[in-house]
């Protein structure tokens, strides 16, 4: 059995969550924050498949493990999508959540809440080194508030309400988030693959 993958991602948010959801495999996990000479990949794909593909990709060939990215964002209908792939620098550079926060609230101000319905994606990517790549897609569909509620999660998570749960993502536990994100369903489809992947692999 292997003993480690890397988690293509500087985002500390994420890394909390993957490794959750990873916790039951028997892999040590690796990030870009254990290789700082890594230098930032470019996310200029105009899809998440594209921006994750190329992260996973990179990191595999650069550091010879199996590599997990994430690439993920917030489709607001009201905003035809945006800032979709674009979530991360939806205010600019360098890439700010609280700022983000604020250009969203300015984009909605005086939007009624039956017209602020949004979606999180994300596309997980495992890559092999010189090997396949695999994708998976997760959603979960929400209402963006007009003031922020919470203090856990990180990007959107303060805006973002869930109306079964009746709070927003800043208000969940990282356990109770992952069961109903975007990212935890991605990320449960693709440990599917991720465990063949290791059962046969000598990484
Ligand atoms: O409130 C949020 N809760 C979430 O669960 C979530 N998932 C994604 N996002 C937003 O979308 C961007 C992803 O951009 P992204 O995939 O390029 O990631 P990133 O640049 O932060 O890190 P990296 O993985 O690329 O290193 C992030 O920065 C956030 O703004 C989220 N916001
Ligand atoms: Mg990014």
């Amino acid at each position: 059995m292997p003993s480690k993958i890397i988690m293509a991602t500087r985002n500390k948010g994420k890394v909390t969550e993957l490794r959750k959801l990873l916790e039951e495999q028997r892999v040590d996990i690796l990030t870009l924050a254990d290789f700082p000479e890594l230098p930032e990949v470019e996310e200029d794909g105009l899809t998440f498949a594209d921006n994750s593909v190329k992260k996973a990709k990179t990191t595999a060939e650069a550091t010879g493990f199996i590599a997990i990215a994430d690439d993920s964002g917030l489709e607001v209908e009201y905003l035809k999508g945006r800032p979709g792939v674009h979530s991360a620098r939806f205010a600019g550079e360098p890439a700010d959540d609280a700022r983000n926060n604020e250009k969203l609230l300015a984009c909605l101000k005086g939007v009624p809440p039956e017209q602020r319905k949004a979606r999180f994606v994300s596309v997980i990517a495992i890559a092999v080194p010189g090997g396949e790549t695999y994708t998976t897609m997760g959603t979960c569909e929400g209402v963006i508030l007009d003031e922020p509620r919470g203090n856990g999660g990180f990007g959107y998570d303060p805006l973002f309400y869930v109306p079964v749960f009746e709070k927003t993502f800043a208000e969940l536990s990282t356990e109770e988030k992952n069961k109903i994100s975007h990212r935890g369903e991605a990320l449960r489809k693709a440990t599917v693959i991720l465990r063949r992947l290791l059962e046969n692999s000598e990484v």
